[in-house]
């Protein structure tokens, strides 16, 4: 343990080969990066790696230079005071340089060895920067996509992507398109001059999507006709829809997607600050986006500057310096690099324990009669036995998608809601819905949400109820703990607007996994409770669910595209 004045940062994973030095005094950060490009296609793992063999040492040497030139210390101290390293998620012949590297130096300069979590980085650098105590953070990277709060020592994955990472998903499409590497700020020039046209927008409680987007966006590029893309007269390349038509209503769906679940996530959690990391982030409308969604929430949102967003090793020497000082080293023999390394697997022993501040102060206490969810304002009558539900209009969203999700959520809320009551699940009565105005009244229904009132038995309704909607061919889309309704003898499901008819066992499962992520951002001690929502799946549904669940847990996402 130390007073740690200055870290070396060593970073790796995929493309940037970076070194930087962090003084904790001055709080100043000095980057050095030298980034691989690729002369065609993606990242190819093999090339990046014989970059980071030739770049590496330069860029170290460069950081040190400049660690020297600036320390005022005895001749013979080391430049610096410890070293710090990607340790993963990333590419394995690209960690293993790095590792490789940063053990040689700490060895050398005898100083201490600090193995970073390059996506838990990505989150502490907009802390840092930031000086938030607890907000979400948003990793919008290539390689990654997800929501990130700070729980009980650990942080906590909210929600994420369910195949790959959003930057990879762009430069997917620009792949297509014929563009270099990286393809992120092309479609982010091009957008400039696009009009909308409809593409899908696929979310699930806080998890998304991305395959069916990037699909169809190459159709509507080619001029295929699939589905609801509506293919105008063409002067694309392509021979489909234009571009920047793509380009601009691609932006829109998935920054817009990105910034819906995190609103979901600031909601769930009663968070009101919320980070973004990652170099997708440096993309000006999602910036934009994130920011008005904030604003409207009344909640602080904070963006790195560019440098510390994209791949850099200044944010792996910002967080090696936090876990230096707490004495959070390893040994050379426990140093091996990870390329599937989690953020929740990572012990959090920097940070304060808990004010707990996360907590219940957005679900409303039994007396106040207006809620803000993440989509609706909710006005509660409980004497009079109902509530009014309207989905406003969000500002950051295209009014064309603005509306027609609103539109087709208040449609799909009103019918499901109903047939799930005729399966037997309880929830409210419907009273009126009117589609046009994005209305809905409903029964009043539970003295709590499950949030607030947490415990095996009701967990283990919901495990029941979700196990009968699923053999009625209907996924919830959204099962939290916000959105259940709880009394001492009946558990209630309400707000089926992301709900919808399937007949496919994957669905069913990330149903299942949606309401697993919100036990396990709001319950302090949530294995028992995944546990019990298993038995209750289990007494009314199907066992190849829980199966299917075991897979989609189970799925690494942290793999970098390959070429
Ligand atoms: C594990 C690690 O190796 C990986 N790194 C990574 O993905 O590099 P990063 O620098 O965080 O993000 C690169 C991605 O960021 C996208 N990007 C860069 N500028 C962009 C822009 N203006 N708009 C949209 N995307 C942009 C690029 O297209 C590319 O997909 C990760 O953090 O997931
Ligand atoms: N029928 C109901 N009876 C009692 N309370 C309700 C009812 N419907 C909604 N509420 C309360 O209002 C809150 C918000 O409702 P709802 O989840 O439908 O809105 P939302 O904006 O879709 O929320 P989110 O997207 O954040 O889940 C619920 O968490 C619950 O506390
Ligand atoms: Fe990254």
């Amino acid at each position: 343990m130390s007073d740690t004045s200055r870290v070396l940062g060593i970073e790796g994973t995929a493309w940037a080969a970076s070194a930087a030095v962090y003084d904790s005094d001055s709080d100043d950060v000095f980057i050095e990066t030298d980034a691989y490009q690729p002369d065609s296609g993606g990242i190819h793992p093999r090339e990046a790696a014989e970059h980071m063999h030739d770049a590496i040492p330069r860029v170290v040497g460069r950081a040190l230079e400049h660690a020297r030139k600036s320390d005022d210390g005895p001749a013979d101290d080391p430049p610096v005071d410890a070293v710090a390293f990607s340790r993963g998620p990333g590419l394995g012949p690209c960690l293993r340089i790095v590792g490789t590297a940063a053990r040689a130096l700490a060895q050398t300069l005898d100083v201490p060895l600090v193995g970073v979590n390059h996506m838990v980085a990505h989150l502490e650098i907009g802390r840092h920067t930031a000086d938030f105590d607890d907000p979400v953070c948003l990793n919008a990277s290539g390689a990654n996509a997800h929501l990130l709060a700070y729980r009980n020592g650990r942080y906590r994955v909210l929600g994420e992507t369910m195949d790959t990472g959003v930057g990879n998903a762009i430069d997917k499409f620009t792949r297509h398109v014929g563009w270099s590497h990286p393809g992120g700020p092309k479609v982010e020039a091009a957008a400039e001059d696009g009009e909308y046209v409809d593409l899908p927008y696929v979310v699930k409680g806080m998890d998304f999507s991305f395959s069916g987007i990037m699909s169809a966006a190459k159709q509507a590029y080619d001029g295929g006709s699939e589905n609801d893309v509506s293919a105008g007269p063409s002067d694309s390349p392509g021979g489909g829809v234009p571009v920047e038509d793509v380009c601009y209503s691609l932006q829109e769906n998935v920054f817009g997607m990105l910034t819906e679940v995190s609103e979901r996530a600031l909601s769930l959690t009663g968070s009101d600050e919320l980070v973004l990391g990652g170099g997708v982030g440096q993309n000006a409308r999602l910036r934009e986006m994130l920011a008005e969604m904030c604003d409207q929430r009344g909640a602080a949102f904070h963006a790195p500057e560019p440098r510390f967003l994209r791949d850099n090793a200044g944010m792996i020497a910002v967080l090696g310096a936090k876990m230096d000082e707490v004495g959070d080293t390893l040994a050379l023999e426990d140093s091996r690099v990870d390329p599937n390394f989690r953020p929740d697997q990572v012990p959090v022993t920097w940070r304060e324990p808990a004010s707990d501040s996360a907590s219940s102060d957005d679900g409303q206490p039994a007396s106040e009669t207006r809620v803000r969810g993440a989509e609706a304002v909710v006005d509660l009558e409980p004497e009079a036995g109902q509530v009014r539900k309207r989905r406003r209009a969000k500002s950051y969203r295209h009014p064309q998608l603005d509306e027609r999700l609103r539109r087709e959520r208040t449609t799909l809320e009103a019918r499901l809601t109903s047939l799930a009551r005729r399966e037997g699940v309880p929830t409210p009565v419907l009273a009126d819905v009117d589609p046009l105005e994005a209305r809905l009244e409903f029964e009043y229904v539970g003295d709590a949400d499950l949030r607030d009132t947490l415990s095996e038995e009701r967990v283990r309704d919901v495990g029941r109820h979700l196990a009968t909607l699923h053999r009625a061919g209907i996924v919830h889309g959204d099962p939290t703990t916000r959105n259940v309704r709880t009394t001492d003898e009946r558990t209630y499901l309400i707000d089926f607007g992301l709900g919808y008819h399937t007949d496919h066992v994957e669905d069913y499962a990330m149903d299942l996994h949606v309401f697993d992520q919100s036990l396990v951002g709001t319950a302090d001690d949530p294995e028992p409770l995944r546990d019990a929502v298993r038995e209750g799946y289990r007494e009314a549904g199907d066992e190849g669910v829980l199966e299917r669940l075991r897979d989609v847990e189970e799925r690494g996402r942290y793999v970098v595209d390959e070429p």
